[in-house]
């Protein structure tokens, strides 16, 4: 392989427009080692795609009916759409961009293939009933190979403090204890409250909590869980951890742990998402697909289409087509339009309702959501190939850096990320090389009316910050090491990925009552459903897997696929929704 040129790329994040048909004929993932069919042929052309290639985009003329037709193809839409489609229904996807994924897309550049979004996954273990992306998966007959991360991410933190965050739970414990003595049994007691939440959890069978006949059951088969589970719905991990403990700067580490969960702090995040992330990642561990993250949206978007369904890109929703208030089908872009029993939107909450239903007026229990929650900021990205020998043998894939200031936690460029998903998976750069994705949280406000010229000479020098701040705490040369550096800013993500200002998710404005405001999928119009991280439980891609499962339920009972009970349904809906009344 010949050296790459040391190079700095223009605003190229996610921007595939160059080569739409190359990105059509990908194979199936990012490397096609991903997201293979048990028993397929290696070379044989993934369906999804054949579709896409098929379908060429919009076309012209009404469609339909479909059982389900869901607006978007993040890891939420295209969990709905799978698992609905494994139930028997015929579904249509219909996605903005050119592949699937969204957030959990990815893309490639001279040799690279980069995650768009996180490359932390829970849920992708081959034991208990959390690992939500292994069973999505299997609904469609598919199964990635995994490559298990020996810890889930390691914090570099004021003070000099180093937390490594194995993937044993014991040497976690012990390492955060030995940093801590004097808190040992505060320690002990808050993880030990979180693996209570946890194991309930796992416990259940997870589905549609908005479904009377599968809660009620659960509550008859598993009733200490589930009342453990009720308990701590409107409790947040900050007010349970500070039962326990008094050390300002340990209470300041379980707000960076919460952040990485919510982009928030403890007090702020809701105990039974804390609880997940902060057990899962040791009861199945982080585990990283082969190939890249793109892999399990493209393996599932193949799937949806062997069971029978369809999945259209360049396909952009301008509106769900309401008749006598009941959601009946959508309109694109190019006035094209399709029908369906019930339409699902993978769009966030603020755009559903603020753009694909912008002539109704905003009904009360939206009006109640913005009230508890705001859009979090969106992020700067930066996407990186380096030179392999600026790494330090055993340096780990996931980081956390918060340098001096607590303070500056939730701060706008405070905290920095980083993964480098080479140290797992060396096939995602050509040889000798890593890729660094950096991200930090930035509000679309600061990248607002700027000159283009402006724009992009605000991006490298706020990149290069970061990257000197890296450089500084961790890889000593890392600026004359890089090969590929492409940077996106919160305008690139509002963009690319749809997503209001390029919003990271929904993000509370003010202390939560736990998660008991967060809405499920169903929605005050009849026929429309929501899902994804505006939905119950948040944030995160086993989080909107999740809640993709439970709205595929819902719908499936809707439309007769699945059991349901009217007179149980009006009783636990109206329930529901009076409880978001009270947070
Ligand atoms: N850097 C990161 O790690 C990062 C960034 C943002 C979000 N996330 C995570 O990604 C996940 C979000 O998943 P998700 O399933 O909620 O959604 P998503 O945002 O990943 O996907 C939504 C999809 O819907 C499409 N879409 C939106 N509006 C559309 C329209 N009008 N017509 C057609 N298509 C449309 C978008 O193009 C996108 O592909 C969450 O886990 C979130 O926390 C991660
Ligand atoms: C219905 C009622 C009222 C009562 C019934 C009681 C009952 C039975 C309740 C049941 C509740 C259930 C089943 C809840 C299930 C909750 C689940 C599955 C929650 C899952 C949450 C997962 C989360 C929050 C995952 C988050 C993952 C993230 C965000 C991962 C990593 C992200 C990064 C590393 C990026 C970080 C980025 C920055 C910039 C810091």
């Amino acid at each position: 392989m010949p050296p790459l040129a040391a190079r700095v790329h223009a605003p190229l994040l996610l921007a595939p427009a160059a080569r739409p048909a190359a990105r059509l004929r990908a194979s199936s993932g990012p490397r096609g080692g991903g997201g293979v069919r048990r028993g397929a042929l290696a070379s044989e052309k993934p369906a999804a795609v054949a579709v896409a290639e098929k379908a060429g985009g919009d076309g012209g003329g009404g469609e339909g009916p479909y059982d389900a037709i869901v607006v978007g193809s993040g890891i939420g839409g295209l969990v709905a759409a799978t698992q609905l489609a494994a139930k028997g229904a015929r579904v249509l996807v219909l996605e903005k961009y050119l592949i699937p994924g969204g957030s959990s897309g990815y893309y490639r550049r001279d040799g690279f293939t980069f995650d768009v979004g996180s490359s932390v996954m829970f849920g992708f273990s081959d034991k208990g009933n959390l690992n939500l992306i292994t069973q999505a998966l299997e609904a469609v007959g598919r199964k990635m190979e995994v490559l298990p991360d020996p810890s889930t991410v390691h914090f570099h933190l004021p003070g000099d403090l180093s937390v490594l965050v194995h993937r044993k739970y014991e040497d976690f414990i012990n390492e955060l204890i030995s940093k801590f003595p004097h808190e040992k049994e505060g320690i002990l007691k808050f993880y030990g409250i979180c693996w209570k939440i946890f194991n309930s959890l796992n416990s259940l069978e997870l589905k549609s909590l908005e479904e009377p006949l599968y809660l009620f059951g659960q509550f008859f088969q598993k009733p200490l869980e589930c009342l453990t589970l009720a308990y701590y719905l409107p409790q947040n991990a900050g007010d349970i951890a500070r039962k326990f403990i008094k050390d300002q700067a340990l209470l300041s580490f379980i707000d960076a742990e919460c952040f990485i969960v919510s982009t928030v702090n403890a007090l702020q995040t809701p105990m039974i998402n804390a609880s997940m992330v902060l057990c899962d990642r040791h009861f199945g561990g982080i585990n990283y697909p082969v190939g890249g993250v793109g892999g399990i949206a493209t393996s599932l978007a193949d799937g949806l289409v062997e069971k029978g369904s369809e999945i259209r890109y360049k396909a952009n929703v301008t509106n769900v087509i309401l008749e006598n208030g009941k959601a009946i089908g959508v309109r694109l872009s190019n006035g094209k339009e399709f029908f369906a029993k019930t339409v699902i939107s993978n769009a966030t909450r603020w755009d559903t309702f603020g753009k694909l239903l912008k002539d109704k007026e905003l009904p009360e229990e939206e009006k109640n959501f913005q009230k508890n929650y705001v859009k979090a900021p969106s992020f700067l990205s930066i996407h990186m190939g380096v030179k392999a020998s600026v790494l330090p043998a055993g340096t780990d894939c996931h980081h956390f850096v918060l340098e001096d200031d607590w303070n500056n936690l939730e701060k706008p460029y405070g905290s920095i990320f980083l993964s480098i998903p080479t140290v797992l998976d060396p096939s995602l750069a050509p040889e000798g090389h890593h890729i660094l994705h950096i991200f930090t949280t930035a509000g679309i406000e600061d990248w607002e009316g700027l000159s283009r010229k402006e724009y992009e000479e605000k991006k490298e020098v706020v990149a290069n910050g970061i990257i000197r701040r890296l450089e500084k705490e961790l890889f000593p040369g890392l600026e004359d090491s890089i090969v590929l550096k492409e940077v996106g800013s919160p305008k690139t993500h509002r963009r690319f990925l749809a997503r209001n200002d390029g919003t990271y998710g929904p993000m509370p404005r003010g202390k939560p009552k736990g998660l008991l405001a967060m809405p499920f999928n169903t929605t005050s119009i009849d026929g429309l459903y929501c899902v994804g991280d505006s939905c119950f439980p948040g944030q995160g891609v086993i989080a909107v897997a999740f809640s993709g499962i439970m709205c595929a339920h819902r719908v499936a009972a809707d439309i007769g696929l699945e059991q349901k009970s009217p007179v149980l349904d009006a009783g636990l809906l109206g329930l529901l929704r009076w409880l978001r009344t009270l947070a």
